[in-house]
Order: C-alpha cells, then structure tokens, then sequence
C-alpha cells in the first residue's frame, strides 16, 4: 500500500491549472486570479484630506495664529486656485488640498469668526494629509494566483479594474454508489439508508471554488455506473463513492477500468480512507472514494481539497497542517496514518474517544482531524501534535 504522501504525488499527476476565463468584478468573490492585476492610477490621484477642517501652509500654523478662509473644497469638487500667505481654505474629508497647503488643521482646534478663523490651544501634531498614491500607484499589482476576498476586490475595484482574468471553476461531478441509497427527503425501504457523502462533498468543494454537480445514484450494476460515468461525461473530476472495497459489489473500479480508466494507484495506508483508487478517465481525473461517510469526507479534506487548489493554479500542495499539544497520553499508533477526529481548544488537542468511520455525529462535532503517523510511538500529554483544521 502506498503512503498519504504518494498518493497525493499520483493526484496531482493527474490535474494541473486549468484555463482562465474574464468575469465581473461584482462576480469574482472566492475565485482565483490567474493573471497579475495591474492598477491603472494613483491613489488617491491627488493630496486629500483625511478630516473635515481647514487646509492651510503647515509652516503658518501654531495656536493662536490667524487666517481668512478664501473658499471651499469638498470631496467631488476641489478648490480652483492657490492659497496665499495668511489664508485658508474650508476642506472636508477626501477632499483635493489645494496649490500652496500642505497641512489641515481639524475643526475642532479652530475657532471660527465669519472668514476668520483662529488656531486653538489644543491643535495636535497631525498634518491630516493623504499623500498622492499612498495607497497605490499606477501599475502597482495584485500579484496572481490569489484566492480573492472582500478586500482585494475593493482594492481592485479601486485599481479601475472591472474585470477580471481568473482560473475557471473545476467542474466536479460526484457519483454515489449502492443499492442501499436514497436521495434526502425520499422514503428509504427497510434496508435503505439516505446518501449523505454527496452532499458533505459538494458544500466541501464549492467552498472551495469549484462547481460539483450531485448526479443520480448508480445502483450496483455495471449498466447503472456506466450510465452514470456518463452523466458525468465534461467534468474536469469524476468523483465516485463506495463500492470500493474488496465486497462481491464493489464495483466501481472494475466498470471504470472498463471504460478505460487507467488506474494509478488503488488503497493507502491511511485510516480511515484505506480503499481510495484514482486515474485517468479521458480528459477527467478520476477519484473512487470509499463509501464510509467520514472516510469519503477526511479523503475530501486530506487529497480532493489539494487536487481542487492544484486545478485552481494555487500550486500543488498538501492540506496546510497546524500543530497543538495533546491534551492526554496516547498509546502506540497503527500502521496506518490516522485522520483522528478531535477538538482542539486552547492550544490543546483532545481525539474523540470514538473513531469509527461510518459516525457523521462525531465528525460533524471535531474541529480538527488529529494527524497520527504510521507506526507513531507513544505519546506523553503536552507533546506537540499535528492536526488539519475543520
Ligand atoms: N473485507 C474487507 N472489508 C472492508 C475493507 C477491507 O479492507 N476488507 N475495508 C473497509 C473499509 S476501510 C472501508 S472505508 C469500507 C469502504 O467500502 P466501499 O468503498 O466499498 O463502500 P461501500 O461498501 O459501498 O459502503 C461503505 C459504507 O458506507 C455507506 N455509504 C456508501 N455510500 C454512501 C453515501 N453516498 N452516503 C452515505 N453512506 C454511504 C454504505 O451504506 C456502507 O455502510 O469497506 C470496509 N470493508
Ligand atoms: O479506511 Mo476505512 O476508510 O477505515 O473506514
């Protein structure tokens, strides 16, 4: 059996960046930029204010120094003209300083008298004063690949940049197995059970930025999976689960090598997840994952999570790990790597007492996946301890 490690080499075989595509600004939340996104001007374009007060030369001003107010700037209609010695100019915030200030003085340290206006004892230290381009300057950039968020895309917005080159979403289409399985909301017979992995796996992956498609369940039948492989026909990732294991119908990697699925790999050592298959099917990748509902979902976290950022152009790396202290002793690990369902808080991490792979309930409760090596010595409580992030 190989190793999580190898398998993820083999995954990322299978897929690479796919190509890009230019949307709307207002629709470009959650997707990756593809291509570096140049700003086309200064920011701000001019010297703003960044109070409502009084602009004037900064070298004039100290308590109890006076000026007459020549006129306005407001934000949207700057001041045409030049301030002279002794003047000032009413400004608000955003607003164009005018030729000859260099300072604003806020309201609330002047006291006003008609066009006359006197500098307070309180005048503070500020300038108040936003430089041209502080924030950005013409062909600064956003450097791609970036995943972007609300405030990239204010900035980008503020770049003048209405559209955008971004990776096209990985069109995903998941297969459940068996003949055990109804869809949510249907009645199920008396040996039935309701698909579930499905939907765990579509709100996984459109989270991150792919496009899954749920497609009707195969029955245990060669007709039924290959009429689903099918439906699946234009998907950048073919996602089946169950049917996997060793089991008189457990099918699935028989039907796809028999559509021509050059399989690369098939079983890792890792708990749960153990019989997870993959490879090639036409132009999709193929991923068989098992059909225990927690292994279908740490195999999602631990390798369809990257294959998805790989597709995506955000290179090809393994789910980021973070580390924490255990919270009790552990004794000796298996000889498989271990996705341990656990609750970290405070800095500490404490694995559910149950770790059966067919719980949802305990899976749905964990915070973290506790990451166990093969073969792991035992622990003491307070050693530091790697784990995936739920
Ligand atoms: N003799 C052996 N038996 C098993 C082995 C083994 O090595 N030797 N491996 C076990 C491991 S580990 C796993 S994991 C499971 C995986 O089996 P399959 O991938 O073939 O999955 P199924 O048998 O089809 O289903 C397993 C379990 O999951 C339920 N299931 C399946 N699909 C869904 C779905 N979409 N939503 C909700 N639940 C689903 C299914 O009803 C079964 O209860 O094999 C072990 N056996
Ligand atoms: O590996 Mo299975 O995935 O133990 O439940």
């Amino acid at each position: 059996m190989i190793t999580v490690d190898e398998a993820l080499d083999h995954l990322f075989s299978l897929v690479s960046p796919l190509d890009t595509e230019t949307v709307p600004l207002a629709e470009a939340s959650g997707r990756v930029l593809a291509q570096d996104a140049l700003a086309t001007r200064d920011q701000p374009p001019f010297a703003a204010s960044a109070m409502d007060g009084y602009a004037m030369c900064g070298a004039a001003v100290r308590p109890g120094a006076e000026f007459t107010v020549i006129g306005e700037s407001a934000a949207g209609h700057g001041f045409d003209g030049a301030l002279g010695q002794g003047e000032a100019l009413r400004i608000f915030t955003g607003a164009p300083l005018p030729e000859g200030a260099d300072r604003v003085v806020m309201q609330e340290d002047v006291t006003r008298n008609g066009d006359r206006i006197t500098i307070a004892e309180t005048l503070g230290t500020g300038h108040h004063v936003r430089a041209a381009g502080a924030d950005f300057k013409t062909g600064d950039r956003v450097p791609a690949p970036r995943r972007l968020g609300p405030a990239d895309l204010a900035l980008l917005a503020s770049m003048n940049l209405p559209r955008l080159v971004v990776r096209r979403k990985p069109r995903v289409a998941l297969i459940s197995t068996g003949d055990e399985l109804v869809m949510p909301g249907e009645t199920p017979g008396p040996d039935q059970i309701i698909a579930s992995n499905t939907f765990g796996l579509k709100a996984m992956l459109d989270g991150l930025g792919a496009e899954a498609r749920i497609l009707p369940i195969a029955r245990d039948t060669r007709s039924s999976l290959e009429t689903a492989f099918g439906l699946a026909e234009g998907a950048d990732l073919v996602i089946t689960i169950g049917g996997a294991s060793v089991g008189d119908h457990d099918i699935v990697g028989a039907v796809a090598a028999g559509l021509g699925m050059e399989q690369a790999f098939y079983k890792v050592r890792m708990r749960p997840g153990k019989p997870l298959m993959a490879g090639r099917m036409g132009q999709a990748a193929m991923v068989g994952l098992p059909g225990n509902p927690v292994s279908a979902l740490v195999c999602g976290h631990v390798f369809i999570a990257p294959m998805i950022r790989a597709m995506l152009g955000l290179g090809a790396q393994p789910a980021p790990r973070r580390s924490a202290r255990l919270a009790h002793d552990l004794p000796q690990a298996g000889p498989r790597e271990h996705y341990m369902r656990a609750d970290v808080s405070d800095g500490r991490i404490t694995p559910g007492p149950v770790q059966d792979s067919a719980l949802l309930s305990v899976l749905a409760n964990a915070n973290a996946l506790m990451i166990r090596p093969a073969d792991d010595p035992p622990r003491r409580a307070g050693d530091v301890i790697d784990y995936l992030p739920l």
